[in-house]
């Protein structure tokens, strides 16, 4: 299985994975926390003041932590086949990197994989910046940008249907599950017909999701952590559902089940992501009950620092 340059040691946790059924059991402990994060949701006031700060509050992350926080992800081509260099490819291939952050993914792809031209975009302009200032950026093979995929119409930086695959990798669970639906639409329009995302974020019950304290739950599987960036902790089943609404047929769509481990602690934690691939079909299903009810707060026992709340290295 895949290794990941940024996590010292892991292994793949003993868990049984039983078709869309979600693998993990929870203890009657984590079924505690569950319970007391319900007694203490935010306000919608401060829901609504997340939502308009939303993109301040990445770009305020990208201030304090620059381009020291996520390291590079050199295991993508290894999850995700299409992303591998083969050589039967001789043809350009282009690829739309939504949510880049500062490159972690994509200038290690770039390296890798020669015949790729990747768009690059992230709301936070620090961010953009940071890509655009890496010493690895080549505007000859890459277009990096600033965007915000909940409201600005991709195509004004992409011309339409010209995309071969996107890639959204711990970007969709950054948004308020209402937009989630416009920025996969937004994204359809840019991919060719038949092109595909390439999909990977937190899973229902991750570790992380079962840490937050009360006070941070927003809404069912959305949290808000202590820097005021959001993270929302999918199934399968209701990504699907998603991916469905907006356009895409399934084709792989899984937990992932890894251990990974908590330097500070000397602590082995379950870490539960989930990956798929979906591709562009062109026809939407309007899914009664797609939208998410919203609800409306520090950490349980020592709660998680802003490293292990942010935590996705697998
Ligand atoms: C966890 S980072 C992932 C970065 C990158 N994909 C990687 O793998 O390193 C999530 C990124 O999503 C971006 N983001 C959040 N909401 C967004 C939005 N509405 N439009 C565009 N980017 C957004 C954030 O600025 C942040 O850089």
């Amino acid at each position: 299985m895949m290794e990941d340059s940024c996590t010292p040691a892991f292994v793949e946790a003993p868990f049984q994975r039983k078709d869309s059924a979600h693998p993990r059991t929870l203890t009657e402990e984590d079924r505690d926390r569950l319970k007391k994060q319900d007694n203490k949701i935010v306000s919608d006031f401060k829901q609504k003041k997340l939502e308009k700060e939303a993109q301040r509050n990445w770009d305020l992350f990208y201030k304090r932590n620059s381009t020291n926080f996520f390291k590079d992800r050199h295991w993508t081509a290894r999850e995700f086949e299409e992303l591998a260099n083969t050589s039967q490819k001789d043809t350009p291939v282009a690829l739309l990197e939504a949510g880049c952050g500062v490159g972690n993914f994509l200038f290690p792809l770039l390296q890798e994989n020669p015949y790729l031209f990747i768009h690059a975009c992230d709301f936070s302009p620090r961010a953009v910046q940071f890509v655009k200032d890496n010493p690895q950026y080549n505007p000859d093979r890459c277009n990096a940008f600033q965007c915000d995929l909940t409201k600005d119409d991709l195509r004004a930086s992409v011309p339409a249907a010209s995309v071969d695959m996107a890639t959204l990798i711990f970007v969709l669970s950054a948004l308020h599950p209402d937009t989630m639906r416009t920025a996969l639409e937004n994204i359809h329009r840019v991919l060719k017909p038949g092109g595909c995302v390439l999909f990977r974020d937190y899973g229902l019950y991750d570790h992380a999701m079962l840490r937050f304290a009360p006070g941070h739950k927003l809404a069912d599987s959305f949290y808000v952590r202590q820097d005021g960036t959001r993270a929302y902790y999918f199934s399968t089943d209701e990504l699907a559902k998603l991916f469905t609404t907006a356009g895409f047929s399934v084709v792989n769509n899984e937990y992932v089940l890894r251990e990974t481990v908590n330097k500070k602690e000397g602590l082995c934690v379950p870490r539960v992501f989930v990956q798929g691939k979906f591709v562009k079909t062109g026809q939407k299903q309007d899914v009664p009950g797609t939208e998410q009810d919203d609800n409306g707060t520090t950490s349980i026992d020592k709660g998680l620092d802003d490293a292990e709340q942010h935590s996705c290295s697998t």
